[in-house]
C-alpha cells in the first residue's frame, strides 16, 4: 500500500497481515497515517498503489470492492449519526442490506443490550454524551457482523468510567471471530492482552 500527498510519500507498506480472529492496535505519531491507512482499506480514501487478498482472492482497492464493503465496517472518531433514534442507528445498516424487519428487530436489540445502550433506544442521538455516542458507533458496526472492524481512535476525547466502558467492549468484539485494527494513543488499549502492535514510523510499518 502506498500513499502519498502531492510529492511528499505518507507511507509506503510492503504488506500487511490481518488474521481472523485477531486485534491489533496501530501506533505513530500524530500525522503518521494512521487514519488515513484505515480510511483506505474502508475504501474511504484512494490508494495510490494497493492490492489486497481477502479470502484467498487478490483484488485492488480502487474501485474498492463490494465483497470487501460487506466484510470491512469503520467507526469514525467522531461519529455522524441520523436523526432519528439510537435503535434506528443501530437498525439502518441491516434494513439498507436488505435484511428481513424481524430478523433486524433481535440483532438490534442484542447489539443495544451488548454495548449498554438499551436504555437510550429512543433518544435522539444529539443528546447522546461522547461515551455513548461512542458506544453506539460500536454497535452499529458490530451488527453488520464485519470480518474486519476498523475503529479510528475509540477512546479519543472521553474520560473517566465513559472510556472505560468503551475499552471494556474492544476485547469482545473478537467473540464472533472477526478481527479488529484499532489507531490509538491511549495507553490502555495498547496494553490489552492478546493484542498485537502495529506502528507507523517514518513511512514504514513495523510490525511488533
Ligand atoms: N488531502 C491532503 N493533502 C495533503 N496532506 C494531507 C491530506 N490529507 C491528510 N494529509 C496529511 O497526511 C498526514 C497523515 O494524516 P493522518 O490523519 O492519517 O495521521 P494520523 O497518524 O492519523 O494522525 P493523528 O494521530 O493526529 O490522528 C498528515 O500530515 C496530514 O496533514
Amino acid at each position: 500500500m502506498r500513499k502519498r500527498h502531492g510529492e511528499r510519500l505518507l507511507f509506503e507498506i510492503e504488506r500487511l497481515d490481518i488474521a481472523a480472529a485477531s486485534a491489533y492496535v496501530l501506533t505513530g505519531v500524530n500525522g503518521a497515517g494512521k487514519s488515513t491507512l484505515l480510511r483506505m482499506l474502508a475504501g474511504l480514501e484512494r490508494c495510490d498503489a494497493c492490492r489486497i487478498v481477502f479470502e484467498g482472492r487478490s483484488m485492488p482497492l480502487h474501485p474498492y470492492p463490494a465483497a470487501l464493503r460487506r466484510a470491512i465496517g469503520f467507526v469514525h472518531q467522531h461519529p455522524i449519526m441520523f436523526s432519528t433514534s439510537v435503535a434506528h442507528n443501530i437498525a439502518y445498516g441491516l434494513l439498507a442490506r436488505g435484511e428481513r424487519r424481524q430478523a433486524v428487530a433481535p440483532a438490534v436489540e442484542e447489539a443495544m443490550r451488548w454495548a449498554g445502550v438499551a436504555h437510550l433506544r429512543d433518544t435522539h442521538p444529539a443528546r447522546l454524551s461522547g461515551g455513548e455516542k461512542q458506544r453506539v458507533a460500536l454497535a452499529r458496526a458490530r451488527v453488520l457482523q464485519p470480518r474486519l472492524l476498523l475503529l479510528d481512535e475509540p477512546t479519543a476525547n472521553l474520560d473517566g468510567p465513559a472510556r472505560e466502558q468503551v475499552i471494556a467492549l474492544i476485547p469482545t468484539l473478537l467473540e464472533r471471530g472477526g478481527s479488529v485494527v484499532m489507531a490509538c494513543h491511549d495507553r490502555d488499549l495498547i496494553g490489552l492482552p492478546g493484542i498485537q502492535r502495529l506502528k507507523l514510523r517514518e513511512g514504514r510499518l513495523e510490525v511488533r
